[in-house]
């Protein structure tokens, strides 16, 4: 039957609407306004279908001329599946259908939008499929109060009305596809900005948790994170609810206080769920519901705060641990697909930001240990001792202030030798505070002091389990000394496999912690001090001849105390001030006879035994003068025989005015007439023999040419004593 021209020209107009108009709310009233100038009904509606024919949603409704309307419900244009409704039927036989609903509402009693129809007044419904390229992709639906009469004309047209509709619906749809496409990509870039500004947990999430507000509604957004050692307990790691919810309980966590001594029946709980976080899921009204009846920790979500839909997508599951996001509504249609495809698409930027959050928690914790380990090693190298420097002004000692001077400001190696207690670690101290890293740490390791195997890693650090007790990283005093300066105190006693290592790091600044894999790079300056004769140990084979080069760029030398003794009136006057000080004694004058006998001693542990000897005076002495009593005995082990007697020049008297000088260091010999017959004794026992396997020099454990000095002070001649 040929269509009348009215038709034609209805026909005409809806195709022009739909090709000119894309706003969907505006095309679609155009079309049920058009409509009704032909058909009478009060509401029309429009319900599409996913491709699978497996859910229906509704599209679209117009119930301007409906008697007492109702709006759509909340969730209405969410998916819901098509098994078990009415539509079900439908599908069976899809052509033009009239439904008179009170006959329908019998089969389907249970089924809502049929209850709020008839409470509306609707009575009727003429289902007209949507057909495209051979596929039904919905139903346009004219619902009436008054039981309609279509003629086969009115049917006919029908038909042709629902294919340009059917074309409508799919291009709006399409429309709605590349817009919430373009929604995603600002949202995934909106996240990338955030994620790229923001290097905090709470304010980074809060800022992504905003920006996926804008895109899907929701009342709880939560981070929840498993780390391996937490056995299966999920941690909130950011979790936001909306602004009317208390702030102070996370919502889906459990509440800890409630499980007090129950802590094993929470961890039943969340490993219950456990399974359910682990795949990407959408549990919405119904769906929810079930879960709320099956799991204690989802039914503690839905009474306590009222959720009635959740999403759930994992962001990692791995062996350390699992992450995953939940959000939460109370609205039981609160979320649908495309929400659980927007979330999903955020999984990859989400888990970079987790990762990142992660290194930087970590960095942070490191740094504040790195923080804590050098405080604790520069306090232990700056408290050491007072850092008064040096001390004297022997020529020795002045040229050792000018050596200091010269290689400061470099960043060459020097290697500090003379006895010990001549002051090596002072001088390597020295050079550091004068040196352009003086506002780094002085990092200072003895190697004498531990086996092998801990040297190394205190030099170059550990990775955790690199042996045995290795329980945590540790970082080396090459890393801690980057950029300042590290004292290898003792460097002789270094055994010679670690003195390749050390080569290595001399050679190329580079190294690896133990059990490590990564090459690291120093900035440090090397500074070495032994005791030892380095030449003698390269000969004997127990030190590194290449080693030896690389540390004796710029040697330093201290003279044993004993070859500058213009040093010891100002060091004694100097230890008098600081050591009564720090022991709280009053400064006590020493006697001039005294400091004779302290300037004619041998002081086998140079500076260091004068400090100690100079101690033990102030803590004994309790008149006017500094008594050394103690001192006397030490410094005389062997029994001497008498010998001639030097008198001793005058010498001034140190700390306050001295007082009449009493004689009782009458009974005492001084220092310089111990040390003679000391030395005579000595002599006597090798013959006179001075140097060599079988000298005196050897028994007294000096240096020869320290010897011969030593003698030609104190007037001893060899022929003296050969007789
Ligand atoms: N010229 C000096 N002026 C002041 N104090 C000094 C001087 N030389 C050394 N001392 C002091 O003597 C003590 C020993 O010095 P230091 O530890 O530097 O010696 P060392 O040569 O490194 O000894 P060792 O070889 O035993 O490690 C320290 O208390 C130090 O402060």
């Amino acid at each position: 039957m040929p269509a009348t021209n009215q038709d034609e020209t209805l026909l005409l107009h809806l195709n022009e609407a739909i090709t000119t108009i894309r706003e969907k709310d505006q095309l679609f009233q155009i079309i049920a306004r058009k409509l009704r100038l032909i058909f009478s009904f009060e509401m029309m509606g429009i319900n599409v279908f996913d491709k699978e024919l497996l859910h229906k949603r509704l599209f679209f409704k117009d119930y301007t001329t409906v008697p007492s309307p109702e709006p759509p419900p909340p969730g209405a244009d969410q998916f819901t599946p098509i098994a078990g409704s009415p539509v079900e039927q439908l599908l069976a036989d899809p052509r033009i259908q009239h439904i008179a609903l009170s006959e329908y509402v019998r089969h389907y009693a249970d089924f809502e939008p049929f209850q709020r129809l008839l409470r509306q007044g609707i009575q009727y419904m003429t289902m007209v499929p949507l057909w495209l390229n051979g596929r039904l992709t919905g139903y346009l639906i004219l619902a009436t109060t008054r039981l309609p009469s279509y003629t086969h004309d009115d049917e006919a047209l029908l038909e042709k009305i629902a294919s340009l509709v059917a074309v409508a619906v799919n291009n709006s749809l399409e429309f709605e596809e590349v817009a919430r496409r373009e929604q995603q990509r600002t949202l995934q870039l909106n996240v990338t900005n955030a994620l790229l500004s923001i290097k905090q947990r709470e304010p980074l999430f809060r800022a992504v948790a905003e920006e996926l507000r804008q895109v899907v509604a929701f009342d709880y957004f939560g981070i929840r994170v498993r780390r391996a050692e937490a056995r299966g307990t999920y941690e909130g790691f950011a979790e936001f609810a909306r602004p009317d919810h208390d702030p102070r309980a996370p919502l889906l966590a459990l509440d800890p206080n409630r499980f007090a001594g129950r802590e094993g029946e929470m961890a039943s709980y969340y490993n219950q769920v456990a399974d359910l976080l682990n795949h990407p899921g959408l549990y919405a009204g119904d769906d929810y519901r079930a879960l709320a009846v099956r799991y204690p920790a989802m039914r503690y979500a839905y009474d306590e705060h009222h959720v009635r839909a959740m999403l759930v997508v994992p962001i990692w599951q791995r062996a350390d641990g699992a992450a995953v996001l939940t959000l939460a509504s109370s609205q039981p249609t609160g979320f649908g697909p495309a929400d659980l495809a927007t979330v999903q698409a955020l999984v990859p930027q989400v888990a970079l930001a987790l990762e990142n959050l992660f290194a930087f928690e970590q960095i942070e914790e490191l740094k504040a240990q790195v923080e804590q380990e050098r405080t604790y090693l520069i306090d232990e190298i700056n408290t050491d001792r007072p850092t008064d420097g040096l001390i004297g002004s022997s020529p020795a000692l002045r040229q050792v202030r000018e050596r200091i001077g010269q290689v400061a400001d470099t960043d060459a190696t020097v290697l500090i030798t003379g006895e010990t207690g001549t002051g090596k670690e002072v001088v390597a101290r020295a050079v550091h505070q004068a040196s352009p890293r003086r506002g780094r740490a002085l990092v200072k390791l003895n190697c004498a002091a531990l086996p092998a195997q801990l040297i190394e890693s205190e030099l170059f650090g550990h990775e955790k389990g690199a042996f045995t007790g290795a329980v945590e990283r540790r970082i080396g005093k090459f890393e801690l000394a980057d950029g300042g300066t590290i004292f290898l105190d003792e460097v002789g006693e270094l055994p010679l496999d670690l003195q390749a290592k050390l080569l290595r790091v001399l050679q190329e600044k580079e190294f690896e912690r133990l059990g490590g894999n990564r090459v690291l790079k120093t900035d440090a300056r090397v500074l070495a001090a032994t005791n030892r004769v380095l030449e003698d140990e390269v000969r004997a084979g127990r030190f590194r001849a290449d080693l030896y080069y690389r540390l004796n760029v710029f040697p330093i030398v201290l003279a044993p105390l004993r070859e500058r003794t213009e040093d010891i009136a100002p060091l004694v006057q100097h230890y008098l001030g600081t050591l009564s000080k720090r022991l709280a004694r009053p400064v006590r004058a020493i006697r001039p006879a005294d400091l004779v006998r302290l300037q004619a001693y041998s002081w086998p542990g140079n500076i260091r035994e004068l400090e100690h000897v100079l101690e033990q005076a102030i803590i004994v002495s309790r008149g006017p003068w500094l008594e050394f009593g103690g001192f006397a005995a030490a410094a005389a082990p062997l029994a001497l025989p008498p010998a001639p007697v030097e008198a001793a020049g005058p010498a001034p008297a140190l700390g306050p005015a001295a007082p009449e000088t009493p004689d009782n260091a009458a009974p005492l010999k001084t220092l310089r007439e111990q040390e003679r017959d000391h030395i005579l004794l000595a002599l006597r026992r090798t013959g006179g023999r001075v140097s060599g396997a079988s000298g005196a020099a050897v028994l007294l454990d000096i240096n020869p040419k320290t010897l011969e000095a030593r003698m030609k002070k104190l007037g001893i001649r060899r022929t003296v004593v050969a007789d």
